[in-house]
């Protein structure tokens, strides 16, 4: 049952800087269990990027709390964060002439020593099948489209065998019904997963917890549908929301129009 796990990550009262002293990120509590999936939203600007950053450690904590299973950040080396985060970024600048599978076996990198080369082949191909790209894993990445792209991150990042995935607006360009699919193919994998997402209506359907960002930092964590209100909502996107009852299910789903005073 979901909620009855060991948290994979914690954070409490956490805050982190960049290498210049930058506050990156703030008053930032929450933790999410295998299984779970966080939305993390929030306008342009408002930090969304920098907790991912600050939670695989690219930011330094300055005050708080971070516990990746039960390891206190102060402890964490790259290798132990390695093995057990994956990232898929908004931007990855990845060699066009690497075939899909040499580019999904990069997510082996941190198992290097610790697994046969079976296994390293199993957990490839098991990714490459999950993500639907089984018929093209021989063909150039820079072939792929946009959207096979993304599936491919998304196999690398699997690949990983990682027990919490952090994905930075992994439906960026991808048209409504593979977003849809990419999302539940995050959802039934059932790793811990905290997915930066701009498009509000996927997100009550994406996640048990809504992360809300705004000025850097996090104003609330809570279900979708106590967050997607118009008392949180409206202040940080000057959005109102109208939350409806879906005809054939028993959701809610969520409709959004701009505030009269925006
Ligand atoms: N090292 C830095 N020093 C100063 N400001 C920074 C630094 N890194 C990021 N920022 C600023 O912090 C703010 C938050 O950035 P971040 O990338 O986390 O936003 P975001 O919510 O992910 O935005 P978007 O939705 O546009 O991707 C931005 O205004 C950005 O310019």
């Amino acid at each position: 049952m979901k909620g009855t796990h060991q948290p994979i990550l914690s954070l409490a009262n956490f805050c982190a800087d960049s290498l210049s002293g930058w506050r990156a990120v703030s008053d930032v509590t929450f933790s999410v269990s295998a299984n779970e999936c966080i939305a993390v939203i929030g306008p342009n600007g408002s930090g969304k990027s920098s907790l991912l950053k600050a939670i695989t450690g690219e930011y330094r904590k300055v005050a708080g709390e971070l516990w990746l299973e039960g390891c206190a950040e102060e402890n964490l080396n790259r290798l132990y964060r390695a093995k057990r985060v994956a990232v898929v970024a908004q931007h990855e600048h990845v060699d066009p002439r690497l075939s899909v599978s040499e580019y999904v076996g990069l997510g082996r990198v941190p198992h290097t020593f610790c697994c046969t080369e079976k296994e390293h082949q199993r957990a490839v191909k098991q990714a490459i099948h999950d993500t639907g790209l089984s018929a093209k894993e021989n063909r150039l990445f820079g072939s792929l489209s946009g959207g096979e792209k993304q599936r491919a991150s998304i196999a690398r990042a699997f690949a990983q065998e990682p027990k919490l995935l952090l994905l930075d607006e992994p439906t960026n360009h991808l048209d409504p019904l593979a977003r849809l699919e990419l999302l539940d193919l995050i959802k039934q994998r059932g790793i811990a997963s905290i997915a930066v997402l701009h498009d509000l209506p996927l997100v009550a359907p994406f996640a048990d917890k809504v992360i809300l960002m705004s000025g850097q930092k996090m104003v609330t964590c809570a279900s979708p549908n106590e967050v997607l209100q118009d008392a949180f909502i409206t202040p940080v996107f000057g959005l109102r929301v109208f939350p409806l009852s879906h005809p054939q299910i028993n959701n809610t789903v969520h409709h959004f129009e701009a505030a009269p005073s925006h």
